[in-house]
Order: structure tokens, then sequence, then C-alpha cells
């Protein structure tokens, strides 16, 4: 039988729903590495982000790769990953899979007033006005991809408690 691959958790999601928070939570509870993916933005997305522009594929697919390449460095050395990632539509998702086999989704959800609303109550370079095209450009995970959905709508504690559950971590 050959070896499990490491897991590689991405919390995936539109702006202001909550994935840096939860995937934090989920962090601390299982002590792996985490990046956090606003963190690999050029400053040429983020500028483009904070002036209310939304950020095309092309601006997307560099930011994707070095996603990829951070998880797949730690999937080399079979270590375990967590990432806060938006991922938003499936080819991004299938950008971030190359990093590894055990890549699995945590989408987490919400509805667009209380996004708006914990948009509006936070100080971050991603303005509110910018969440609209978020929800366009989202694509929910497909059946076939491995992954489940959450609702950011629950306390933090109870998300990771359900993530770790779903995976037998708990
Ligand atoms: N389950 C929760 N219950 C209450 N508040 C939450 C919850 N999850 C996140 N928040 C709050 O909502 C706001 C948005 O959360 P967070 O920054 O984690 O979202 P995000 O998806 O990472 O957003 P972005 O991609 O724009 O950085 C924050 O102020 C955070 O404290
Ligand atoms: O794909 C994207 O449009 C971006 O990743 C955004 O989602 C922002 O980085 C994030 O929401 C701000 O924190």
């Amino acid at each position: 039988m050959t070896a499990p691959r490491p897991l590689h958790l991405v919390f995936m999601g539109v702006s202001g729903s909550g994935k840096s928070t939860v995937a934090r939570a989920v962090q601390q509870r299982l002590g792996w590495e985490m990046a956090e993916g606003d963190d690999f933005h050029p400053p040429e997305n983020v500028a483009k982000m904070s002036q209310g522009t939304p950020l095309t594929d092309a601006d997307r697919w560099g930011w994707l790769e070095s996603l990829a390449d951070w998880t797949a460095e730690r999937d080399a050395r079979d270590e375990p990953t967590v990432l806060a990632c938006s991922a938003l539509r499936r080819a991004y998702r299938d950008v971030l899979r190359r990093g590894g086999e055990g890549t699995f989704f945590v989408h987490c959800t919400g509805d667009k007033h209380m996004l708006l609303e914990r948009m509006n109550a936070r100080d971050h370079f991603m303005p509110p006005s910018l969440l609209e095209s978020q929800l366009d450009t989202l694509e929910p995970l497909a059946p076939d991809e491995a992954g489940m959905d959450v609702d950011p709508a629950l306390p933090v504690d109870r998300l990771a408690a359900m993530v770790l559950a779903r995976l037998g971590l708990g």
C-alpha cells in the first residue's frame, strides 16, 4: 500500500467570508505551517484591489502558481499545510491542486448581507465595493472536488471543530 500523502487544507471563499480567520483557528489546533494567500500577491495586485479594481485571471495566475509552489515544497518533505486563499474559480483550484495530491478545500460561504457587514467593520485593503465582483467570479466546489462547505455565520470554534471532525482529526 502506498503511504498517504500529506493533507493540504485550503480555506477558500470570497472576500470577508472568514477564510483567514477559520484557517488560523484550524492551524492553531493542528500546528501545521500556514500561508496567507494575501501575503503572496505582488504589490500591483494589492494596489489594484485597493483602488477598487477587480483582479483578472491574468493577474491571478502567477500568484496562484506561487502558492502551489509553496505547497509543493512542503508536500515534497511530507509536511501538511494550511492555506487561506480565495480560490474562486475551479481553474484556480486546479493550479493549487498541483501543490499536492492531498489538497482539500474548505469553502467559507455566507450570505451577501453578512459578508458586507463584516467587510465594512474591518480595516483592510480590500474595499467592500469589490464583493459583487468576487461573488460573480465565484464557482462553488463541484461534487468531484475534494472539499466541504462551511457556513461562516457559525462561531469560529465550531467551524474549526467541524473541519477537524470531517477529516477525522478532531
Ligand atoms: N465565524 C465568524 N464569526 C464572526 N466573525 C467572523 C467569523 N469569521 C470571520 N469573522 C470576521 O469577519 C471578518 C472577515 O474575516 P476574514 O478576514 O477572516 O475574511 P477573509 O475571507 O480572509 O477576507 P479577505 O479575503 O478579504 O482577507 C473579520 O473581521 C473576522 O474577524
Ligand atoms: O482572488 C482575489 O480576488 C483575491 O485573492 C481577493 O480575494 C483578495 O486577496 C482578498 O479577498 C483580500 O483579502
